[in-house]
């Protein structure tokens, strides 16, 4: 990209006349120096030019052949909230003008207003969009950063460099008024994240947790925004619903993906409305809740088939955080295991015991498919039945075996034979990997196994035939 050209993001002109294109283009140039310009004449290419180059800004005409500026203007909106609108159309009538602003446009002109006044709308947006990328850039400055706030996340044990830097994304985030998406495994930790991210959000109110899976869609209406006295049959006291209970907090939705279409629509107009109505009520009340949303479900591939809505996903995810599953940062599973040890010792009124040798190198082969919760689960149990000082390998490898033992899916960086020449034998190969897995789990048989995924007993049959 040329330096010279401004702004730094490339300005789209959308009409069907080249030549009102042109003297545009021409004055934006001539009174402002704005050269980061590029025209476009025919409606149908618009998305797929946005989707090559990086628009800050387009400015659209209303009235064209094949797609018109309104469908456009919807379609920019959803696939790329950030890129402003500004409407210049021919039509002079404050409906057209009230239409284009609800649909987002960023502002509107009328093409026979004095260019110059177009001119100055076009510069003022531009700063508008500059000061929003510089505070985005910062955003993602902070992210490198130190955490201001470690306390925040004291309940969430992590030497990972991800989930570290996620920690300073969430207090960047905080204190927006936007929504928070929290995505990942079932059991990785979203509601901890949740509660993090109410604690370092500084409002007063509470956190309001609803899990909408399974909620149908009058009970999920009933739940959120609560009903007046006799509003249905069987109201028979008024009920507060949970937006109003999180007033000045956090409404913390989970399960956001099990969501059904028609509550969707709901949740969608109270996000874009900031208010809604109690059942049986004609009075709207406002919206005093930050929404924190999360699901374990992937809801760019359920927009795709069809079952989540585009605009509610563009809406909830204005900010967005992936949680990592724990086979994906097996570095903390030395700390998780003290912790719950720890934790499991008190709460069973038992001693800490002390892990068995090669426990570790156990636990980071197998997947965690319930991630941190089925191994919270696994150390409390294990801690119950244990009576020794030592713990047992025993109940750890019942319960990795009893759900399906999965091993960890571990695929080497590169083929370690590439540079043998020549290749040693298959018997060869198996000994030496029988021998160097038998060395780094100390002996142990079962351990031995797990890390190369095989059953014991054919293990066992192997070593019998290499120390033949
Ligand atoms: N990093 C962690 N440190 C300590 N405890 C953790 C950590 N991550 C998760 N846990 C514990 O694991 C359990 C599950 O965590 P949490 O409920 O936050 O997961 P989730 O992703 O919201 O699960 P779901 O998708 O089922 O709602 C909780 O008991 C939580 O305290």
């Amino acid at each position: 990209m040329d330096s010279d050209l401004y702004p730094s993001f490339r300005v789209l002109l959308v009409d069907d006349e080249p030549a009102w294109l042109r003297s545009l283009s021409l004055a934006l140039e001539s009174s402002a120096g704005i050269t980061n310009v590029e025209t476009c004449s025919d409606s149908r290419q618009v998305l797929e030019l946005m989707a090559q180059q990086d628009f800050g800004l387009v400015l659209l005409d209303l009235t064209m052949p094949h797609v018109s500026g309104e469908e456009l203007l919807t379609q920019i909106g959803e696939r790329y909230p950030a890129v402003a609108v500004i409407v210049v159309s021919g039509l002079n009538q404050v409906g057209k003008v009230v239409t284009c602003m609800k649909l987002g446009a960023h502002d509107y002109y009328v093409k026979t207003d004095d260019e110059e006044r177009i001119v100055c709308g076009v510069v003022r947006a531009i700063k508008h969009l500059e000061l929003q990328r510089e505070h985005k850039e910062m955003t993602q400055r902070f992210v490198s950063c130190e955490l201001k706030h470690p306390e925040a996340f004291s309940a969430i044990c992590t030497a990972d460099r991800a989930m570290q830097a996620m920690f300073a994304y969430i207090e960047a985030v905080a204190k927006s008024p936007l929504p928070l998406l929290i995505t990942g495994e079932s059991g990785s930790g979203k509601e901890l994240l949740a509660q993090a991210t109410h604690r370092l959000s500084g409002c007063k109110g509470e956190m309001v947790a609803v899990n909408v899976a399974g909620l149908d869609d009058t009970v999920f209406a009933d739940t959120l925004f609560g009903h007046l006295r006799g509003a249905f049959t069987g109201a028979e006291a008024v009920r507060r619903g949970m937006i109003e209970a999180a007033a000045n907090g956090t409404l913390f939705l989970d399960e956001i993906g099990d969501l059904s279409i028609a509550s969707q629509v709901k949740l969608l107009r109270l996000l874009q409305e900031g208010e809604y109505f109690p059942l049986g009520s004609d009075q709207p009340k406002r919206l005093k809740a930050r929404v924190v949303v999360a699901t374990h479900q992937n809801l760019e591939a359920k927009v795709a088939e069809g079952t989540f809505r585009r605009d509610l996903f563009y809406r909830l995810r204005a900010h967005h955080v992936e949680v990592p599953p724990l086979r994906e940062r097996k570095g903390d599973i030395p700390y998780l295991l003290d912790l719950f040890l720890e934790e499991a010792a008190a709460t069973l009124s038992k001693k800490k015991p002390t892990p068995p040798p090669g426990l570790v190198q156990l636990l980071s082969t197998y997947g965690f498919p319930g991630n941190v919760r089925e191994f919270k689960a696994m150390v409390f149990d294990a801690v119950s039945t244990h009576k020794e000082r030592m713990l047992s390998m025993e109940s750890f490898v019942k319960s990795i075996n009893a759900s399906g033992g999965t091993v960890a899916e571990r695929v080497p960086d590169q083929n370690p034979f590439a540079s043998f020449e020549p290749l040693p034998t298959f018997a060869n190969a198996a000994e030496y990997l029988l021998e160097e897995a038998m060395s780094r789990a100390g002996g142990n048989q079962t351990l031995a196994a797990r890390l190369l995924g095989i059953s014991q007993p054919s293990l066992w049959k192997r070593l019998k035939l290499t120390r033949r």
